[in-house]
């Protein structure tokens, strides 16, 4: 638990503010009280002002963060290992979704209520249960909840008693929420790379926490990433131990540890400069996102590597320990990004020294409910790649333009 101080500000003062100092000042202006303020962080206050400040915000919510994470990537793991052809199913949109995802996200929900009681409660999630309250889902949604209650189980705290099928299906709809710009609202992708998941490779279990529209701190959680590099200029690693947990929260950098638990490492996005050097990630999934597009884009740049294609945001932890330098991702026309599958990625990438931003160089804007409204695609890279890149992805999309 961080400390807390509370000022009385009469005039100007200096304050120190851990965290994000946008968010505290936007966060006084909505009291009613006009504050002028400085990058020295002091602050000038039109009417007498009690601040409560804490040094380490958002504390709480971390450490439930990488718990519920950690426990869902657990439950993940088990169904991976055995996952049977009746564990899969095809949402109303064709694609698909297992018990896994179901578990993850009830796993989560359930752990983020329990362990934040004096909160309100506010999750944005991908799944609902729409499927399981059908008579043909019983039998899944019965294996679900036998998956869930052994993850509990086997976390060895007797402070939960058995969930129901009901208390299963309540808690896969405490994601119902629609996020937007006020207030406080987690963000869940419980299986992000869904098809990877189904194929044995990568996927992630995304978590992170929305305060005012902005992404505080996020977890990714990535069973079968190497802990060693993985992008393809790297030499191949002697070391082949895989689970990764990725954790950031605003101000505070992005750190990694073993998913199974060790000392965690600050990490840092690689400083390549030459984007010839560079490698760049980008889906396994062609329906995901254009690789003619990416191909024509890395060819402008001169990178020589091949692309790195693997599933899910486990390509944004990549980038935080400087795997490889860019993330490209061009879905096809009409695809509309949720935000689900990019909010824990892009603060474990900024917090790391990144960007994330749309192809015409905007900032993501999470503030605007369930989808993620970007121009033409979303690029991730290094301070030093971004004019270069940018650059190359101008002319790479005007030319696919005029070759229509
Ligand atoms: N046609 C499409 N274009 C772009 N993204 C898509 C897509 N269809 C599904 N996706 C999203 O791509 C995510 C996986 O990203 P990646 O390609 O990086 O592995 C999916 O997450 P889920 O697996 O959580 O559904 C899904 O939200
Ligand atoms: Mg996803
Ligand atoms: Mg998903
Ligand atoms: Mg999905």
């Amino acid at each position: 638990m961080g400390t807390q101080t509370t000022l009385w500000c009469r005039a100007r003062t200096t304050i120190s503010v851990g965290g994000d100092w946008k968010l505290f000042e936007s966060r006084i202006r909505k009291k009613g009280t006009t504050v002028s303020t400085s990058r020295s962080r002091s602050c000038f206050c039109s009417s007498p002002l009690t601040l409560i400040v804490s040094s380490m915000p958002y504390e709480k919510e971390f450490a439930a963060a990488k718990k519920a994470a950690t426990l869902a990537a657990r439950l993940c793991k088990k169904v991976q290992k055995a996952l049977l052809q009746s564990d899969v199913h095809s949402k109303s949109d064709k694609s698909p979704v297992t018990v896994a995802d179901y578990g993850s996200q009830a796993l989560v929900s359930f752990i983020l209520e329990r362990e934040l009681p004096s909160e309100p409660f506010s999750l944005v999630a991908e799944e609902d249960s729409g499927d399981l309250r059908k008579e043909s889902g019983q039998d899944t949604l019965k294996r679900i909840t036998e998956l869930v209650n052994d993850t509990l189980a086997s976390e060895g705290s007797n402070s939960f008693s058995t969930l129901t099928t009901d208390d299963v299906l309540a808690a896969i709809d405490g994601g119902k929420s629609e996020g937007g710009s006020v207030g406080r609202h987690w963000v869940l992708d419980p299986i992000d790379g869904t098809k990877g998941f189904v194929r044995g490779d990568q996927y992630a279990i995304a978590l992170a926490l929305l305060d005012e529209g902005k992404v505080v701190l996020g977890v990714l959680a990535c069973p079968n990433l190497p802990l060693a590099s993985i992008g393809s200029n790297q030499q191949l690693s002697s070391s082949n131990e895989v689970g990764c947990l990725f954790f950031a929260k605003v101000g505070d950098g992005t750190y990694m540890q073993a998913l199974g638990g060790s000392t965690q490492t600050r990490v840092h996005v690689c400083d390549i400069d030459n984007p010839e050097e560079a490698s760049f990630f980008e889906s396994f999934e062609a329906a995901h996102s254009s690789h003619d597009l990416s191909s024509s884009i890395a060819e402008k740049l001169g990178v020589k590597a091949p692309p790195v294609r693997i599933d899910s945001q486990a390509k944004y932890g990549a980038l935080s320990r400087g795997d490889g330098a860019i993330y490209l991702r061009f879905p096809h026309k009409g695809y509309r990004e949720k935000i689900w599958d990019h909010a824990a990625g892009s603060i474990v990438v900024t917090e790391a020294g990144g960007i994330a931003m749309d192809a015409a160089g905007n900032p993501l804007d999470f503030s605007k409910g369930k989808f993620l409204d970007v121009v033409s695609g979303i690029i991730v890279t290094n301070q030093k790649l971004k004019a270069s890149l940018l650059r190359a992805v101008k002319e790479a999309l005007n030319e696919k333009v005029s070759s229509l």
